[in-house]
């Protein structure tokens, strides 16, 4: 198969899982970020990649938001929200970090394919988005892609979606996010 055939078959499988969201589930969690103090993004590779691209887009906002693990972030309480993405809802140092987040208190969101796992199970609430997780033997879900990919492009997708619908709420617009943009670059 060409590249662009390639490029093709996974722009199929990304409107395929993109259309299985939950509008209901991602309203929630546009209100929970209109509503916390600060908004923390966690992921493991490759969904932690989509968690800084997030959190970017956050900032571009005016929110107060930050990435899980960077030397800047800082302490999370019970008035914030804590975003994780993971495909599989089972990553270890994720694992910890819902954890610890659930003792302080705050809201914490599980955007995974399984709202079942254990990180899943400690979110206050959680968005399903479809894909195959990293070791593909644990699913039937059809794709062409290796491991997490799907999985990994959805959230982004998600991600992305979630500005807009902020946005729209907000009456904001990309010139005046532009505003906010680095400018040290
Ligand atoms: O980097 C990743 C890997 O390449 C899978 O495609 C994952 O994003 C990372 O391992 C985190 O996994 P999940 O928590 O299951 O998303």
């Amino acid at each position: 198969m060409k590249t662009t055939e390639f490029a093709a078959t996974i722009s199929e499988e990304l409107q395929n899982s993109v259309g299985l969201i939950s509008d209901e589930e991602a309203e929630r969690l546009v209100d929970g970020i209109l509503n916390a103090k600060k908004v923390f993004v966690a992921g493991g590779g490759r969904s932690g990649f989509m968690a800084k691209a997030f959190v970017m887009r956050m900032m571009h906002l005016g929110i107060d938001a930050y990435v899980i693990g960077e030397t800047v972030t800082p302490t999370f309480t019970k008035d914030d929200l804590l975003i994780i993405g993971s495909g599989s809802g089972e990553t270890k140092s994720l694992v910890s970090i819902a954890e610890k987040a659930t003792m302080v208190g705050g809201t914490i969101v599980a955007a995974t394919i399984y709202p079942q796992s254990t990180i899943g199970s400690l979110a206050t609430f959680t968005v399903t988005l479809p894909g195959s997780p990293k070791d593909q033997s644990e699913s039937d879900y059809k794709t062409i892609q290796p491991m997490g990919s799907l999985f990994e492009q959805t959230l982004l997708v998600f991600y992305d979606a979630l500005i807009l619908r902020f946005m729209e709420k907000q009456g904001l617009d990309s010139g005046k996010m532009y505003g906010n943009h680095a400018n040290l670059e």
